[in-house]
């Protein structure tokens, strides 16, 4: 028989669409351990870096939880930002402050964000760490995420300014290698669960 051993350079959009629904049949169970997991390592760069003003993003379509990290950045007294579309820069995003107990809105897309109030906004120059989202990972360090652009347009060039960009992904994120675009950002590293 003859084996065909030709890799299959996949499209992003293929790439997505199979990693997508792979991460959304993560079991509860699984999805508890890598939030779990991620949280201690998140933790541990954060003391590590000494960082203060922190980005996450709440989880939706079975990205890893970032809620019990939230919760023990709150008790460390550290600042939490979170990414709201921006109200007239499209493909942009903004970064509000996240406290306990504030108003919540889905936007667009259903993803939670804090409600519009310029007071809370953090310009970018000012975070130390931006954790993203991501769809998939290489080793790399690449990065392929909703197909918006959102996240490549906030770290262009970051490698000139103060905050770090941290991937957070399930292991079943990783592929081999991604086709990259100029506009991708590598981040500087992700943590994985
Ligand atoms: N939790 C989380 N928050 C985030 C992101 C993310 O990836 N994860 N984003 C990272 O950039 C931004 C939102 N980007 C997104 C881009 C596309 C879709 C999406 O569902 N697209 C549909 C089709 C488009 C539509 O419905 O209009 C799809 O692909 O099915 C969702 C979020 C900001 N906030
Ligand atoms: N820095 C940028 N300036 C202008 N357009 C950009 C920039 N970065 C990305 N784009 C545009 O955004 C679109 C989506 O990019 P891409 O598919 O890489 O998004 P993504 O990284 O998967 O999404 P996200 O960052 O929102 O998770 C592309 O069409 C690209 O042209």
């Amino acid at each position: 028989m003859h084996s065909t051993t030709q890799k299959t350079i996949q499209s992003r959009h293929n790439i997505r669409q199979q990693i997508r629904k792979t991460r959304q049949n993560l079991t509860a169970l699984e999805q508890t351990q890598a939030e779990q997991n991620i949280t201690q390592q998140a933790m541990d760069l954060i003391t590590l870096r000494q960082a203060q003003n922190i980005a996450l993003y709440l989880a939706f379509d079975g990205e890893i939880s970032t809620q019990l990290l939230i919760e023990k950045l709150w008790q460390q007294g550290k600042n939490v930002y979170l990414p709201v579309l921006h109200p007239f820069c499209p493909g942009y995003l903004l970064f509000l402050q996240h406290r306990p107990n504030i108003p919540l809105m889905r936007n667009k897309f259903g993803i939670l964000e804090p409600q519009l109030n310029v007071q809370n906004v953090l310009p970018v120059e000012q975070l130390d760490i931006i954790f993203t989202p991501l769809v998939a990972f290489d080793q790399q360090g690449n990065r392929l995420g909703m197909g918006g652009g959102f996240y490549d347009r906030t770290l262009q060039g970051w490698q000139q300014k103060s905050f770090i960009p941290v991937g957070l992904a399930h292991q079943c994120q990783q592929v081999e290698s991604l086709p990259i675009e100029s506009w991708d950002m590598p981040l500087f590293g992700i943590l994985v669960a």
